[in-house]
C-alpha cells in the first residue's frame, strides 16, 4: 500500500475481551506518533470513549477522539465510519488511524468498507457508492486488523449457548468469536494473568489452527508493543479472507499429527449421501470437543442443491452451497467442464459431483470415532434403492439458487424447539 496514505487499525474481539484496555495502552505508549481513535458503542452513551479519554491524555473534546453511538460499524454504520475517518483526517495529519469496533462486529464487512471506502480493493465499488454517497477517500489504507481474544474465557465462549442479538440479528457467541478469529492480521491473547501456562498453549494452539496466517501475541492488560498493531503493513484482503484454517484445509487435506496440546484436524470425504433423520441427529449430538467444522454435504433427498455446513463451538447453521453441476442444465455443466476440467477425474456416472467434504477441528478429537459417527450417517447399501423422499427430513428448505449466499443461512430446526432466525 501507499506508504504516503494513513494507515488505518481496526481492533475487534467480544464483549470485555479487552480491546478499550489495549487502545488506552497503545496510546500511552505512542509518544513518538500522533494517533486519532475512533471507538464505536452499541448504546446512546458511548461508555468506551469515556474509558479512552478518562486513561489517556485524549479527552472525548478533542478532535483526535471521535466517538460512533447507537449502532455497529459492521452495518448500519458503515457510511457513518467512512465520514468519520473522512472528518477526523480533514481536521489535520495523523501518523495513524485506530478504530474500536463494538463486541458484536465482525471484522469481514469492516473491513470491506473500509478496503472499498479507501478505493483499496479490486471489488467493484460502484454499488457501495452508491448505496452510501460516499466518494473513496485517498488518504487512507486498512493496513492492520487485530482480534483480542480473551484467553481465560475462550473455552467458556466457545462452548456457550449464549446468543447475542445485534439489532436484530442473531448470532451464537462462538460463531462471532470464530469469525472474528479467522479475519485478522494479528490476534491478541489476552488476560494471560488468569489462566496457566497449560491452558494457555492450548487456546494458542487452537486460535493457530484456525488462523494460521496471523500472527499470535500473548499480552496482559493489554501491553502490546505498538508496533505489532499499528503501521505494521500487513492486512491484504485476498489473504486476510483466504487464511481461514478450514479453507487452507479443504485446499491440502492432511490428517493432521496431534499437536503438544491435542489440537487437531481432518477432512471427512464421502460419494453416497447422508440420511436425513440420521444426520440431523449427529448434529443433535454434536461431538463438544468439535470447535470448528465447515465444508459441503450431500443430503440424501435434495439432488439439486449442495448444503453447507458452518459449525463454530454450539453454533450450527446450514445453507445452501450452490448447485450441483451434476443438476445444472447440459450448456451450464458444459460450461463447468471447461472451467474445470479436473472435475472429471473426480466425476461419478450416475451421481456426478455429488458428495460431501468437510473439515474437522477440534482438541482431543477420536478422530476414528468422528469418523465412524459419519459413516454411520451415509446410506446404507438398502437405503440407496430406497424411495429417498420417504426419509424425515428437518432441515431448512432454500429456494433454489444460482451461488451460494451466506444470508440464507438458518440454524437446523430442532424438534420442538423454536428456530433461530439467523438470515440478516
Ligand atoms: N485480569 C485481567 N483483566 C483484564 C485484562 N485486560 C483487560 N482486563 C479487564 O477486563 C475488563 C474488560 O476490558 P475492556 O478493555 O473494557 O474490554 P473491551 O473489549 O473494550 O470491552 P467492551 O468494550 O465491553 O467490548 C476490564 O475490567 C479490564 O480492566 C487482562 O489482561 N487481565
Amino acid at each position: 500500500m501507499d506508504e504516503q496514505t494513513i494507515p488505518v487499525t481496526v481492533l475487534s474481539g467480544t464483549l470485555g475481551a479487552g480491546k478499550t484496555t489495549t487502545l488506552n495502552h497503545v496510546l500511552s505508549e505512542s509518544d513518538d506518533r500522533d494517533l486519532a481513535v475512533l471507538v464505536n458503542d452499541m448504546g446512546e452513551v458511548n461508555v468506551d470513549a469515556d474509558l479512552v479519554a478518562e486513561s489517556s491524555d485524549i479527552s472525548a473534546d478533542d478532535e483526535e477522539l471521535i466517538e460512533l453511538s447507537n449502532g455497529c460499524i459492521c452495518c448500519e454504520l458503515r457510511g457513518d465510519l467512512l465520514e468519520a475517518i473522512d472528518a477526523l483526517t480533514r481536521e489535520r495529519e495523523f501518523d495513524a488511524i485506530v478504530v474500536e469496533s463494538t463486541g458484536v462486529a465482525e471484522p469481514l464487512p469492516v473491513a470491506q468498507t473500509l478496503t472499498l471506502g479507501f478505493d483499496q480493493s479490486d471489488l467493484d465499488p460502484t454499488e457501495f457508492y452508491e448505496e452510501t454517497g460516499i466518494e473513496p477517500l485517498e488518504n487512507c489504507h486498512l493496513d492492520t486488523t487485530v482480534t483480542v481474544v480473551d484467553a481465560h474465557q475462550f473455552h467458556e465462549a466457545m462452548r456457550s449457548d449464549e446468543i447475542l442479538d445485534d439489532d436484530g440479528t442473531k448470532k451464537h457467541l462462538g460463531d462471532l468469536l470464530v469469525e472474528q478469529v479467522e479475519f485478522c492480521d494479528v490476534l491478541l491473547l489476552n488476560k494471560c494473568d488468569l489462566v496457566d501456562e497449560s491452558t494457555l498453549a492450548e487456546v494458542e494452539e487452537t486460535l493457530a489452527t484456525l488462523q494460521p496466517r496471523a500472527e499470535i501475541v500473548r499480552t496482559t492488560h493489554g501491553r502490546v508493543d505498538p508496533e505489532t498493531v499499528v503501521e505494521t503493513g500487513r492486512f491484504d484482503f485476498e489473504d486476510a479472507s483466504r487464511s481461514a484454517g478450514w479453507i487452507r484445509e479443504l485446499q491440502q487435506p492432511h490428517e493432521s499429527a496431534e499437536e503438544e496440546h491435542g489440537v487437531t484436524s481432518f477432512v471427512f470425504e464421502a460419494r453416497r449421501p447422508f440420511h436425513p433423520e440420521r444426520f440431523a441427529y449427529l448434529l443433535d449430538e454434536f461431538p463438544e470437543n468439535v470447535v470448528r467444522s465447515k465444508g459441503h454435504f450431500w443430503l440424501a433427498g435434495r439432488e439439486e442443491t449442495a448444503l453447507a455446513l458452518n459449525v463454530a463451538g454450539r453454533s450450527i447453521r446450514i445453507a445452501p452451497a450452490g448447485s450441483w453441476i451434476a443438476a445444472l442444465p447440459p450448456e451450464e455443466r458444459e460450461e463447468q467442464f471447461e472451467a474445470y476440467p479436473d472435475l472429471e477425474e473426480t466425476w461419478d456416472d450416475e451421481w456426478g459431483d455429488r458428495g460431501t467434504r468437510l473439515v474437522v477441528i477440534g482438541t482431543e478429537m477420536d478422530h476414528e470415532s468422528i469418523r465412524d459417527h459419519f459413516e454411520l450417517c451415509l446410506l446404507t447399501d438398502e437405503e440407496m434403492d430406497a424411495d429417498w423422499t420417504t426419509f424425515e427430513d428437518r432441515f431448512p428448505t432454500f429456494e433454489p439458487l444460482e451461488e451460494a449466499d451466506e444470508d440464507e443461512t438458518e440454524s437446523l430446526e430442532h424438534d420442538g424447539q423454536e428456530e433461530i432466525g439467523l438470515a440478516d
